[in-house]
């Protein structure tokens, strides 16, 4: 389990800021342990601001969600830079479903740090066809501290590393929860994506 180091005053001079990162596939607990978090730095007194992508809408325009209906009030940011709008006066900053943003996101978290703040970033390190999702694995590499948690394997029980998508559709973002995808492990992950091959290769062959 994440123990929280000490914040110190952002002024202080013994104050350093830091980047703390929450990864893994979908279900496997990311916006909880965000959740968790944000409430011990509550519960410590520091002021938190909550943020998320814009474009992630799925359950609420504000809030932010857990698939267990835990939530926390969030503020939705259209690009990464407009983060630094909204934090000047706070000491924690959490970001859910970082791998929406763009690349700039690097820059803007190494910034909050530089400046004393403690930065929790959460997102998925995969995208559902296995590859690193957006900025959150160049994240990874700037963070001090990197949590990697995992699901349940929707297929066999063993530890779900994947989010395996269940509609044939390509592109990268497209939002959803178990209507869209299920957490796999690598084996029944790979199963699944050589049967969907198959399956597109049958598709393109009727289309010809
Ligand atoms: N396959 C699964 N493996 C683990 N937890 C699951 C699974 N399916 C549903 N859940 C539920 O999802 C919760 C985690 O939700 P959440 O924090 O929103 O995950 P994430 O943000 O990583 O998608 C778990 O506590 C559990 O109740
Ligand atoms: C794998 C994958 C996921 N998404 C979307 C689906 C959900 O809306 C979010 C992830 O939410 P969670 O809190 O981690 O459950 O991301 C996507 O757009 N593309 C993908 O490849
Ligand atoms: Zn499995």
């Amino acid at each position: 389990m994440f123990i929280e180091p000490k914040l110190h005053d952002r002024f202080s001079e013994k104050q350093t800021g830091w980047i703390e990162i929450i990864c893994g596939s979908m279900f496997s607990g990311k916006t909880e342990e965000l959740i968790r978090r944000v409430n011990r730095a509550t519960i410590a007194k520091q002021t938190v601001k909550i943020l998320k992508p814009a474009i992630d809408k799925r359950y609420d325009e504000k809030d932010i969600i857990s698939h267990n209906q835990n939530y926390v009030e969030s503020i939705p940011i259209e690009k990464a830079e407009d983060i630094l709008i909204y934090t000047e006066n706070c000491q924690v900053v959490a970001i859910d479903e970082a791998q929406f943003f763009d690349n700039k996101l690097v820059e803007v978290c190494t910034e909050l740090a530089n400046h004393g703040f403690r930065v929790i970033v959460s997102g998925l390190d995969m995208n559902f066809e296995g590859k690193p999702f957006g900025v959150i694995p160049e994240l990874m590499s700037v963070a001090e501290y990197v949590t990697k948690l995992h699901a349940i394997c929707a297929k066999c029980g063993d530890v779900g590393n994947y989010s395996f998508r269940l509609v044939d559709q390509e592109e990268e973002v497209l939002l959803g929860e178990k209507n869209h995808y299920e957490a796999r492990c690598r084996k029944c992950f790979n199963i699944g994506m050589e049967e969907r091959k198959r399956k597109l290769e049958i598709m393109q062959k009727i289309n010809e």
